[in-house]
This record gives C-alpha cells, sequence and structure tokens, in this order.
C-alpha cells in the first residue's frame, strides 16, 4: 500500500527567527575535505537561485548554487542579514524562488549525471528553524512529537508505520528516557533541541536543514548536539547556517560563505 506523505508540521510556518549573535571569525582557515562522487551518489542541488520577495524590487538571493552530496554535511556562514536563512526557507519550500531550481541530481561512475534532476519535494526537507523551543505548542512531549500528524481515522498500517518512526526518532536523537509525559518546557536546552530534531526525523527526511542549532545552549548542550549531529550525518544529509564554526568544523565536508546582497561562495571555514 502506497504511504501518504506525513504533513510538515504546523508550526514551521510560524517559527519567526530573531537575529543571531555574530561570532568574531579568526585568521585562519580549514581546508574543505576533498568529495568523491562515486557511481550513483546524489547530491541535493541549489542551481543559479534569485530570490524576490513578491512586491519588493530587490534580490535578496542572488544566482546562488549549491552541491551537496547525500550523505555530507554542509554548512553556511555569513554575515547577519546577508540572506541565510532565506535560501533554508527556499530549499525547505516554504517560499519560491524568483528563478533558478533545486533539485536531486543522480552521477554515474564517471562523475556526469546519469539521469534528469528530479525536483526536491518538500516532503523531503526536514527543518528546525532557530530557538525551535520558543514554539513549543503541546503540553506534553508526545504531544509535541505528533502535532503535525494526520488527525483524521487512519489504518492500521499508517497507525503502525508512524509509531515505529516515532520509536526511531526518538531513539536516535537520545530521547528515549525521557517520560513521553513530560513538559516539554520543562526540559533542558539540549533536549528540547533534541525533541525538535526528533520532531522533523519522524518524517524521516532526506535534507535536515539547522538553522543555528547550537544558539542559546550552554557549553554542556551544544558538545551534546554536536555529538547527537555526529551520529545522524551517517543517515542523512544536512545543511546548517551558523555562526558557531569552531564547534562545527570537525562534521564539516563542505562550506560556503554568504556575502551581503544574497551571493553564496564555497569557501573553507575561517577556523583552525
Ligand atoms: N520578505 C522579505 N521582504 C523583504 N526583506 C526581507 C524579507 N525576508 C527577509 N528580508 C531581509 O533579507 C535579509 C536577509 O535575511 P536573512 O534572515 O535571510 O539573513 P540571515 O543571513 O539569515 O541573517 P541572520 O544571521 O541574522 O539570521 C535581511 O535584511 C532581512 O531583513
Amino acid at each position: 500500500m502506497a504511504t501518504p506523505p506525513l504533513t510538515l508540521s504546523p508550526l514551521l510556518g510560524s517559527r519567526n527567527i530573531p537575529p543571531p549573535t555574530l561570532v568574531s571569525m579568526k585568521p585562519c582557515f580549514r581546508t574543505n575535505r576533498a568529495f568523491k562522487v562515486s557511481c550513483d551518489d546524489s547530491c541535493f542541488e541549489v542551481r543559479n537561485i534569485t530570490y524576490r520577495p513578491p512586491g519588493t524590487e530587490i534580490n535578496l538571493l542572488n544566482g546562488v548554487s549549491i552541491s551537496l552530496p547525500e550523505k555530507s554535511f554542509g554548512l553556511i556562514f555569513g554575515r547577519s542579514g546577508s540572506g541565510k536563512t532565506t535560501l533554508l526557507q527556499l530549499i525547505a519550500g516554504l517560499s519560491k524562488p524568483t528563478s533558478g531550481s533545486i533539485c536531486v541530481q543522480r552521477y554515474g561512475n564517471d562523475g556526469k549525471p546519469n539521469q534528469s534532476p528530479e525536483q526536491l519535494s518538500p516532503e523531503r526537507v526536514g527543518i528546525v528553524f532557530q530557538f525551535p523551543e520558543r514554539y513549543f505548542v503541546a503540553d506534553n512531549v508526545l504531544e509535541e512529537l505528533i502535532f503535525g500528524w494526520p488527525r483524521q481515522r487512519s489504518s492500521i498500517q499508517l497507525k503502525e508505520l508512524l509509531a515505529s518512526r516515532l520509536q526511531r526518532a526518538i531513539t536516535s536523537v537520545g530521547l528515549h528516557g525521557i517520560p513521553l509525559d513530560k513538559d516539554p518546557n520543562s526540559l533542558s536546552g539540549g533536549y528540547k533541541r533534541r525533541l525538535a530534531l526528533a520532531i522533523q526525523l519522524v518524517q524521516i527526511p532526506a535534507l535536515l536543514l539547522l538553522d543555528e542549532p547550537l544558539a542559546g545552549l550552554d557549553w554542556k548542550a551544544r558538545a551534546d548536539v554536536v555529538k547527537l549531529l555526529k551520529v545522524l550525518k551517517k543517515e542523512l544529509t544536512i545543511l546548517v547556517v551558523s555562526h558557531d564554526l569552531k564547534e562545527l568544523a570537525p562534521l564539516v565536508d563542505r562550506s560556503w560563505k554568504m556575502e551581503m546582497g544574497g551571493v553564496l561562495k564555497e569557501e573553507p571555514l575561517p577556523v583552525c
């Protein structure tokens, strides 16, 4: 039986993004690891995207391109207001690019595309906005996790599928020791982030987008989230926007700098 796609949590559209603090950058650079795209590998590709919000005269993004191989970790850094979050929103399908495309491209042994690019559908993308815990709506962890799920009567098979996905998501973010009837707002900062990640992982996204995943956490919670992302990276393709370059650097396979005016350039991280 075909599995109906799970709807994205209604929370997504309502999460506002306050500006993060800018972390000073050190003047030494880390080299990006070389990537070999081999037989039947696929890449998430943003191709020459331009974005001008409806009714405005200014392009927030100008000819942005990204290629991120499956199960790799990409990081976008750059000054506040340069357009990083805007780009994540476009990749997640929350707004439409004015021109350009977002797709999945498969490559053959020779490194050349071996079929036509497939448009990246929003159902395959999970996004966790900055400070996601500010937008928790439920009284307990379980309700928070299933907030966006279909409420109509569903088949036993669908219920079983959702339950197994839920179990897997809870385990993969290390929430299994937490009672499901606990108030999400009583969790520690690090566990709130785990919960926000689990909400997205239930849908088994092919691509996970994270906007400032370490912002506002204490050092212990930051270290926990970095450790968790290292584990998730084995299963998922992850694209992060962050100012916390030093802590995330060990995970990063590819990095880009967003210049003011929405111009993106592939560039090594400016950290030792
Ligand atoms: N719908 C819109 N209409 C006009 N301007 C917008 C719109 N959305 C965002 N902007 C502006 O676009 C610029 C880029 O915003 P964006 O949030 O993408 O930057 P950012 O690089 O993620 O910044 P930060 O690091 O502070 O989160 C900002 O100047 C913002 O005010």
